[in-house]
């Protein structure tokens, strides 16, 4: 039997419509919501990327700004600009798209965002706050897989989850998310030996790897949730995930298609955090 789609991009759009009324009713008490998106350099899947999140703020009624630098900024300035916009109180989120130009270091720039507006959750205090368990702003793409398991009834609670891929900003994140959600949780990676065999023992599994179509069908349970992360560019122009989605369609209970499934959930995501910030923001 075929797997039920998880459509990331309908249930998206509820949740946009549940933070659209959050927001009505906040800026009614007097605050609206501020992001600001910082971009370096012209990468052409990041410019499509920041401009839909100016286009989510527009939707929702936020104040938004975007800064497109080019790509010999220094990372003085950038970090200069991060500390302005820290000071900026129509500015609760600050977001620097990744990846970065190589002469700026990454870690540097984070660093520099207050962790009150850190709204990627990607602050060392963030992820440290998420470790243990304190109220925090969440990574948008984790935190949007598990509204995405929840809002499916796949509660994660009780269920084994295996993570394929330990990045700081997926990997790590979704599976400290899923043991908050009272999962049994395994991280996997390059090294780790007979990678199927792990990812068949899965009730969830979740591939956030960058490897186009890795997941084959042998490496899932009969009636698994599968959850793609991967966004990765075919030669032919087209998008597919890090699961190899018609070999593993009649396997899994439910999945996640690319296009269309935990992609949409980031910048959704990305707009739950600003609107908590701002909330917060107002002491
Ligand atoms: N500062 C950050 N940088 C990056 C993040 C992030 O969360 N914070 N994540 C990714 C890029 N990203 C948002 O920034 C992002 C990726 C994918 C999608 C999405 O909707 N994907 C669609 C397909 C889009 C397409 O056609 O190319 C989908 O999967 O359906 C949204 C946002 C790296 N950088």
């Amino acid at each position: 039997m075929s797997a039920q789609l998880i459509e990331g991009k309908k249930i998206s759009d509820s949740i946009r419509e549940e933070i659209k009324l959050e927001a009505e009713r906040l800026k009614a008490e007097g605050t609206v919501p501020g992001l600001v998106v910082i971009l370096v350099g012209e990468d052409p899947a990041s410019q499509v990327y920041v401009r839909n999140k100016a286009k989510a703020c527009e939707q929702l009624g936020y104040y938004s700004e975007v800064v497109r630098l080019p790509a010999e900024t220094s990372q003085q300035e950038l970090l200069e600009l991060i500390g302005r916009y820290n000071r900026d109180d129509k500015v609760n989120g600050i977001l620097v798209q990744l990846p970065l130009p190589k002469h700026i270091e990454e870690k540097a720039v984070i660093d520099a965002i207050a962790v009150e507006k850190d709204v990627d959750g990607f602050h060392p205090e963030s992820v440290g706050n998420l470790m243990i368990g304190d109220d925090t702003l969440l990574p948008c793409t984790p935190a949007g897989v598990i509204e995405l398991l929840k809002r499916t009834g796949n509660d994660p609670a009780g269920k084994h989850a295996v993570v394929i891929g330990r990045s700081n900003i997926v990997g790590k994140p979704v599976a400290m998310l899923l043991l908050r959600e009272h999962a049994t949780v395994t991280i996997c990676h390059s090294r780790t030996p007979n990678l199927p065999e792990v990812a068949r023992q899965a009730d969830i599994l979740v591939a956030a790897v960058g490897v186009p179509k890795l997941v084959k069908k042998e490496w899932v349970k009969p009636g698994a949730v599968v959850i793609d992360v991967g966004v990765n560019r075919l030669p032919d122009g087209k998008l597919c995930g890090d699961v190899d989605f018609d070999d593993v369609l009649d396997t899994a209970g439910w999945i996640t298609p690319v296009p269309g499934g935990v992609g949409p959930m980031t910048i959704t995501m990305l707009m739950a955090n600003t609107l908590k910030a701002a909330r917060r923001s107002r002491g």
